[in-house]
């Protein structure tokens, strides 16, 4: 076993999934979760070993931490033991810091902090990469490479951390939330709703792609799909008037400040 993953809640399996489908032997993988149950659905899914004992990571070269940040200082409480002295450890916690993990294991351990994000599950995850003080660069490019298995991946200075975690870490969440809204008011208008969803999901991919693969600014985009006194710039006007825009500004900012409230900050 040379990975350990420590929290098999739903980031962990959507890593774990997508380590698997790049590649990695489910040999070669070791899963804790103090939940027995959610232990054995992974090792029927993905014929991984699962363990709830942490002393089991002895010998694991690189350690995931994919547990709630409140659960991560109690569970490095119980790691540091265990844990060999040239091993990664690379935290999925939002808003803890590199040095407050650091200070809960064997001094100079290498640490990464990562941002994922849920697409992931779908190989079009987005995570953001930051080294601890004793990090080398070929243990964070090692990180990198398995983040990559099933996204895209960025290294930043960690200061940008909790900005990362309010836009590409959250967003997922809000474009749901507008996909919701959409639908309901197909609904509104009359739509089936299995039609309703059909059309909004696949303009919401449809935007995503046209986006990444013209390379061209929103704005572009935008004011090819609003004609002169048309559907499109009345609406608009609507969002504008309800203060859409400030709101997704206020709800970024938002998230980055909760963000930076969980590393105690
Ligand atoms: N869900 C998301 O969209 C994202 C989550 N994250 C981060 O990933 C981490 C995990 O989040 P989720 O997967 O959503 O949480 P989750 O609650 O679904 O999973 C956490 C898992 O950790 C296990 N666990 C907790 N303490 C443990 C311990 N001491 N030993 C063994 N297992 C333990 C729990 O039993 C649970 O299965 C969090 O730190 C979160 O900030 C980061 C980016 C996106
Ligand atoms: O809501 C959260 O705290 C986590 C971190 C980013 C996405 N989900």
């Amino acid at each position: 076993m040379t990975l350990a993953l420590v929290g098999a809640g739903v980031m962990g399996q959507t890593l774990l999934g997508g380590l698997l489908r790049a590649g990695r032997s489910a040999d070669d993988v070791l899963v804790v979760d103090r939940r027995a149950g959610r232990g054995r659905e992974l090792h029927e899914r993905f014929g991984v070993r699962v363990t709830g004992d942490v002393a089991a990571v002895r010998g694991a070269r690189t350690v995931l931490l994919a547990v709630k940040p409140q659960d991560l200082p109690a569970l490095l409480d119980s790691l540091a033991p265990h844990l060999d002295p040239d091993a990664l450890v690379v935290s999925l916690a939002a808003g803890v810091t590199t040095a407050a993990v650091e200070a809960r294991l064997p001094a100079g351990t290498s640490v990464v902090r990562v941002m994922p994000n849920t697409p992931s599950l779908v190989d079009e995850g987005m995570a953001a990469l930051a080294a601890g003080s004793s990090c080398a660069d070929a243990q964070l490019a090692e990180a990198e490479d398995l983040l990559r298995s099933c996204g895209r991946t960025v290294v930043l200075a960690e200061k940008h951390l909790d900005a990362v975690t309010a836009l590409s870490g959250s967003g997922p969440a809000y474009v749901f939330y507008v996909v919701e809204a959409m639908v309901e008011a197909g609904v509104l208008l009359g739509l089936p709703r299995a039609t309703a969803t059909e059309l909004v999901v696949q303009t919401v991919v449809g935007a995503g792609a046209m986006l990444r693969e013209t390379g061209q600014h929103p704005t572009v985009l935008r004011e090819q799909v609003t004609s002169p006194a048309g559907t499109t710039a009345a609406a608009l006007r609507q969002l504008d008037d309800s203060g859409v825009r400030a709101a997704l500004v206020s709800a970024v900012e938002a998230a980055a400040a909760r963000s930076h409230q969980l590393s105690g900050g």
